[in-house]
């Protein structure tokens, strides 16, 4: 109930905006109805019209007066009748449509721009698949259920309101022997419709787990292909696709019985309404023509009116996936945004550095990670992080660009904590180098001014060349419009560490994190990538975590970080001098390197 009450809440929020269109739809299917339901009227009409104009045909005694216009009249008007539905069924379902189209489009941006304004720590606890779901299943479904089945509700319980009216309207007796076998109907309909949604179910997740199998073992390929294990892989999926087979064909019997189950029904139901008819016709001694007439007006109704009740109840399933898509969305749109204070200071450079002072941070309250950290960067300096892994490295940087904020002690730029800060102001002037670098569609240009779209050509050659990629860029068959996703311009670890470094280099930062940016690389690429890195630091303050202690040997300080506490600062030499953890960790490295 809480579910519906929250996809209810959800789909108003988009549909408020449409309500006239939407009056609109109600108004037209409620007149499309009434044509739909009214037409068989001018049916039996032009029944008993022509069965009067037959009588009186046959007769000699009233064969000159025989007339066939009445005939005629009534069965022009039943066309008119069915055309006019036909029309406004078509407007009421183009309106919806529109509706629908225009109010998933809505709900499409709302979703995209809600994601652009989360914080880290969702990206960080969802998976991307799960994600991309919200996107491709969750408001799949919230369209054709708006598309098909809320319109469908709408016209099809019209439709039953108005049929029973006119049923009633016509003959109370055979209204009821119409209607009796209704609760039949409805208990067979549920039965069938709640079997199918249980394979449908089962199916849905035999089809998640396949799909997780097929995703973890396109990941290791490589391993598996190594280590000639494709058999294996194979035998592996074959339960998952068995899992699938299985409850497909079963969710599919049982909602095929469906319809041919409640057209039985239906037929059966008219062959009641026949003969009860031509009892109550002859019992009551009703005229013949209108008899007839009565008959075939009941025998349409008596068909129509099953359709809203099988309708309905096969649309159940695609609106209890609307409802689950809706609250997910609507989970997502409760998460929490980044904030920025209401009139944030604004940086445009480091006077005179950047600080953690005694910072406590967990990710979650059950576990801190960093226990009172403090560590100061001057303005113009490098300082260096180091440290076994898991130890909080890559955690001190998520809190220096605040993407998350400390429980206990501050980050502050020039002594303001950065909490107190514009945070797009904070970001603009902090440049981020991150481990796994990442090329966005579009041009190797595009890809380099990402950061600041209106640098100039010459700008952009220049960050390439202090990155020490623009001679590779020019050995590209189109330089620097060669597309990323061209399929002989793959590009290395290295080289997109290098254009993720001319990126930085572009935006100017006045503050620099790297992240391990010289990991995963051959060692000429690491020559290359260091001297691009020395000269996007050159002049600016900046912050390195790296694991290959010699990239950092020229620091002005190196940080030692074990278990979320410094436990030694220094210069490289100072430290090597201490012979403490660092100068243990140096010279292991040193023995490999
Ligand atoms: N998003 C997160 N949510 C919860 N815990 C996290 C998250 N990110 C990291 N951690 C935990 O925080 C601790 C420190 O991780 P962090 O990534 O900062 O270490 P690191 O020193 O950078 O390690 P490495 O050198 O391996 O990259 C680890 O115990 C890790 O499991």
């Amino acid at each position: 109930m809480k579910d519906i009450t929250r996809a209810i809440k959800y789909f108003a929020s988009y549909l408020k905006r449409y309500w006239m269109s939407l009056t609109f739809v109600v108004i037209v299917t409620i007149i499309s109805t009434y044509f739909q339901v009214k037409a068989p009227t001018y049916m039996g009409k032009a029944i008993t019209e022509l069965a009067t104009y037959l009588g009186q045909y046959m007769n000699p005694a009233t064969h000159a007066v025989a007339s066939k216009t009445p005939f005629y009249n009534a069965l022009i008007a039943m066309i008119v009748f069915f055309v006019l539905t036909a029309i406004t069924m078509f407007i009421s379902s183009f309106i919806s449509s529109r509706i629908s189209a225009q109010a998933s489009g809505r709900m499409r941006i709302g979703l995209f721009g809600k994601l652009q304004r989360m914080t880290i720590k969702y990206f960080d606890t969802h998976q991307d698949g799960e994600i991309l779901s919200l996107f491709t299943s969750d408001l799949d479904n919230i369209f054709n259920a708006m598309n098909q089945a809320i319109f469908q509700l709408l016209s099809q319980f019209a439709l039953f309101v108005g049929i029973v009216w006119m049923m009633f309207n016509q003959n109370t007796t055979l209204a009821w022997v119409t209607m009796a076998s209704t609760p039949i109907a409805i208990v067979v309909a549920w039965f069938i419709i709640s079997r199918a949604r249980r394979f449908i179910d089962a199916q849905q997740d035999a089809t998640g787990a396949m799909n997780g199998y097929i995703n973890e073992q396109i990941n290791g390929e490589k391993i598996i292909i190594t280590q000639g294990l494709q058999a294996e892989s194979i035998a592996g999926f074959m339960p998952h696709n068995e899992k699938v087979k299985e409850a497909t064909f079963k969710g599919q019997v049982y909602s095929g019985m469906l319809f041919p189950l409640m057209q039985g029904l239906s037929l059966l139901n008219l062959a009641i309404v026949i003969f009860f008819g031509s009892w109550l016709v002859v019992s009551e001694g009703m005229d013949k023509a209108v008899g007839l007439g009565l008959i075939v007006v009941f025998v349409n109704y008596s068909q129509q009116y099953y359709q809203p009740i099988t309708q309905i109840t096969s649309i159940y399933n695609m609106l209890q996936l609307a409802v689950t898509g809706a609250r997910r969305l609507s989970e997502v749109h409760e998460q929490n945004e980044e904030t920025s204070p209401e009139s944030g200071k604004k940086i445009s450079t480091v006077q005179s550095g950047v600080t953690l002072e005694n910072v406590h941070f967990g990710y979650n309250s059950e576990k801190e990670i960093l226990h009172g950290v403090s560590i100061n960067v001057k303005k113009g300096e490098m300082v260096a992080l180091v440290g076994p892994t898991g130890s909080g490295k890559t955690t001190v940087m998520n809190l220096l660009n605040r993407f998350y904020d400390v429980n206990e002690g501050a980050v502050k730029f020039d002594n303001v904590d950065v909490r107190d800060l514009d945070l797009k102001s904070l970001r603009d002037h902090v440049g981020i180098v991150l481990q796994d670098s990442v090329l966005f569609s579009g041009t190797v240009g595009d890809n380099i001014k990402f950061g600041k779209p209106d640098a100039t050509d010459d700008e952009m050659i220049d960050a390439a060349k202090q990155a020490n990629i623009h001679t590779f860029i020019m050995s590209l068959p189109d330089g620097y419009q060669t597309n990323v996703d061209d399929e002989n311009s793959a590009f290395s670890t290295g080289q997109k560490q290098l254009l993720s470094i001319a990126r930085t280099i572009l935006t100017n930062p006045a503050f620099l994190i790297l992240d391990e940016a010289t990991s995963n690389v051959d060692t000429v690429t690491e020559a290359r990538i260091q001297a691009a890195m020395d000269n996007v630091i050159a002049g600016r303050t900046s912050f390195v975590i790296a694991h290959r202690l010699k990239t950092i040997l020229g620091a002005n300080k190196i940080v030692v970080l074990k278990d979320g506490q410094v436990i030694e600062q220094g210069s490289h030499e100072s430290l090597v001098a201490e012979g403490g953890f660092y100068s243990e960790l140096y010279h292991n490295q040193m023995v490999f390197d």
